[in-house]
């Protein structure tokens, strides 16, 4: 287990460019299953999960060349469906929540898909029922081993229908669509989640030769097509490390420069932090967060004490609330903090707590926070990173904070962030990688 030592009260100042998108490398990568020729694929953020997802790529017979730092060309001309029944398959599977979206692209081209229970974070139950209720809508035969946790599903073919999603699930709207572009027939797909990543994923797609309408709404019209083929894509920077910039810079009362955010993709982003006080600014296609030394949350109209929760897009992203309150700990004013998606998500707040922070965790899913207007100081301590969003709060707490904290287990920040301590140093941040 790695750790971070940080010592804090340091501004931090410059430009930070975001890493291109975790969530939606997940996708994009599974989806060069779907074809025989070469798919290129840039903006790769080189991270613990995308690199782990590649790995199983490679030990599925995927071809895999880096061409560029952040981009790789991949070709699945000669897939090793052996390697799915394989022990080694069990644990490499199980060790990210992205490996599941394999399954829908596998099922297409070649009749099954199996994977273990995915890993990812502890941040609740996460089920699968979304992913596995849509394949079997589409003719596939499901099996479910309890002792092994091992999941499976088979079809000579597909056959398009129309599907009403039991709840927007986001890679389980992404790994139906993979297995509905191959399927016989028009398949419509209902409360289908839209966050950019699938909005991406989408394009991608149509790029290869798929036929998808109704990209970007919750309502998919998939025609099914009987092959499709190689294209290039790019991924857009990770919206979730443009927030984590930019409560960063206004915990640490820093002016910061986020370039390159693809501003048009963040939907409510930048407004819920502006909600909060922090003053931002579009320049171009950047962000500018100025030095603030004091921000000041926004109650609602009526006066009534803001609530800031999540919503499946264009809703606020779950991925985010654990970051805004960590900026509320130190704002002027309260909020409440409405986890509505994950049941487990919030109990890092004892942490702050043990730091100085006024947080009255309600129950599982809410947490109201009183801000201290930087009137005090978080004080530095030792813990431990619970979950990648969890962790990226406990360093930005931890990098406004008097003193010196010490940041455990933090593979599970190296998840989703790429070369973080190498830049943040870059932009003043006084943080140790300790092995
Ligand atoms: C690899 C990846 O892409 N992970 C993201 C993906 O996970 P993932 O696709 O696993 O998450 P899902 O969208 O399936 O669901 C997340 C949670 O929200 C609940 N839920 C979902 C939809 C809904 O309408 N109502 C509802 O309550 C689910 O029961 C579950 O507890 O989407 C999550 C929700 O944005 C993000 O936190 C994860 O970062
Ligand atoms: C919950 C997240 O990731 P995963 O779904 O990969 O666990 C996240 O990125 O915040």
């Amino acid at each position: 287990m790695a750790t971070f030592v940080i010592e804090g009260g340091h501004k931090l100042s410059g430009e930070i460019t975001p890493q291109g998108a975790k969530n939606e490398a997940l996708q994009v990568l599974c989806a060069v299953l779907l074809t025989e020729e070469k798919v290129t694929i840039s903006n790769i953020p080189d991270i613990r999960d995308v690199n782990k997802l590649i790995y199983i790529l490679g030990e599925l017979g995927v071809k895999i060349e880096q061409i560029a730092n952040d981009t790789y060309t991949f070709q699945a001309d000669a897939i090793n469906l052996e390697y799915l029944e394989s022990e080694k398959f069990k644990q490499d599977g199980s060790s990210l929540r992205g490996s599941i979206m394999i399954v829908g692209p596998l099922l297409a081209r070649f009749g099954k898909g199996y994977i273990p229970r995915p890993g990812g974070d502890k941040i609740g139950r996460r089920r699968l029922d979304t992913h596995f209720e849509g394949f079997i809508k589409l003719g596939a035969t499901f099996r479910y081993n309890k002792d092994e946790k091992f999941y499976g599903v088979e079809a000579d073919y597909l056959t398009g229908t129309n599907m009403l999603l039991d709840e927007a699930s986001v890679t389980g709207t992404a790994n139906i669509v993979m297995a509905a572009v191959m399927a016989r027939g028009i398949t419509t797909i209902y409360n289908a989640a839209c966050e950019p990543y699938l909005q991406q994923l989408c394009k991608m797609l149509n790029s290869m030769g798929a036929k998808i309408r109704g990209v970007g709404s919750n309502l998919l019209i998939i025609e099914g097509v009987q092959v499709l083929k190689g294209c290039y894509h790019r991924i857009l920077p990770d919206m979730i490390e443009i927030g984590s910039w930019i409560g960063m810079a206004a915990m640490t009362k820093s002016s910061i420069t986020i370039k390159n955010v693809s501003w048009d993709d963040l939907g409510l982003i930048p407004r819920v932090f502006q909600k909060i006080g922090i003053n931002l600014e579009r320049r171009g296609d950047d962000i500018f967060i100025p030095e603030q030394d004091s921000y000041e949350i926004q109650n609602f109209i009526d006066g009534s004490i803001l609530t800031v929760s999540d919503a499946p897009w264009p809703g606020f992203t779950p991925d985010l609330l654990s970051i805004i309150l960590v900026v509320a700990t130190q704002a002027k004013g309260s909020v409440l903090i409405h986890q509505k998606m994950f049941e487990s998500r919030l109990f890092f707040v004892d942490k702050l707590i043990d730091m100085g922070a006024k947080v009255i965790l309600c129950d599982p899913h809410r947490a109201t926070v009183i801000g201290m207007d930087h009137e005090f100081s978080l004080k530095g301590t030792v813990m431990t990173s619970p979950d990648i969003r969890a962790g990226i709060s406990l360093l930005i707490a931890a990098l406004s904070a008097k003193g010196t904290s010490t940041i455990h287990n933090i593979e599970q920040i190296d998840r989703g962030y790429q070369n973080i301590d190498t830049r943040l140093r870059a932009i003043g941040a006084k943080i140790t990688r300790v092995e």
